[in-house]
């Protein structure tokens, strides 16, 4: 599924693009594909921003051309995974804790594209994906008193093969929150989270996406189909 939706996403991309280039395993068989593109001479001059150090490293690898973020004053098109969409395209971002330059790179994109499989797509936000909330290293226990005072329960993310915790590219640290009743305002608790002192910025993306691509198996068979935003 997430390879028909890579390859789906890189039929939108035209040469001579700045492209956000976006994180997590969707976004690294799109990348790839984008490689095979540029390769046979179908794609030309394109230019990638990456939105983490992951996507940088593959970039790299495959030979992709890359500007840096404060480079560029606007691109053309991102093409990025997501952890939870919603019927009107707002999405949690994060779950590989990418969200602050993936965020960055959303917002300076004429377009945002989200690439996920159909096990992503969600009625309501944050009931069973925690928001991931960038923090400060030593900010990470007061941040987590005052998203307990606003009904969120969150855990300080760990990592898988080192002792501690996650430690983002940035060099700082994760708490994963999970409000009572899900997230029903999004643009609401977007602001709420970032305003805490100690926050760099959450994985809610209000507003910024223009058009998804769903993967998803009929007939044995991976297929590829664009929902309609709600209103
Ligand atoms: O936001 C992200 C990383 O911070 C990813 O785009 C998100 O976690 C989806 O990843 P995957 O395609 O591996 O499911």
């Amino acid at each position: 599924m997430k390879q028909v939706v890579a390859d789906a996403a890189i039929r939108e991309v035209k040469s001579d693009m700045i492209l956000g280039l976006g994180s997590g395993s969707t976004a690294a068989l799109m990348i790839k594909s984008l490689a095979d593109e540029m390769r046979s001479g179908k794609l030309q001059n394109i230019k990638g921003v990456a939105t983490s150090f992951q996507s940088e490293v593959l970039a790299l690898e495959l030979n992709i051309p890359l500007i840096d973020l404060a480079s560029v004053s606007q691109i053309d098109l991102a093409i990025d995974g997501a952890d939870e969409v919603d019927p009107g395209f707002q999405l949690i971002k994060g779950g590989g804790a990418c969200h602050v330059r993936e965020k960055l790179v959303a917002s300076k994109a004429d377009q945002l594209l989200i690439v996920v499989d159909e096990t992503k797509l969600v009625q309501n936000l944050n009931l069973s994906f925690p928001l991931p909330v960038e923090v400060l290293p030593n900010a990470w226990k007061q941040v987590q008193e005052v998203i307990s005072e606003m009904k969120g329960s969150s855990t300080l993310r760990m990592a898988t093969k080192k002792a501690g915790p996650v430690v983002t590219d940035q060099g700082n640290l994760i708490l994963d929150v999970l409000f009572d009743d899900g997230i029903n305002n999004p643009k609401d608790i977007e602001m709420k989270i970032n305003n805490i002192p100690g926050v760099l910025e959450n994985g809610l993306f209000v507003d910024l996406t223009d058009k998804v691509l769903v993967g998803k198996i009929e007939n044995n068979t991976p297929v590829v189909y664009s929902p309609s935003r709600a209103s």
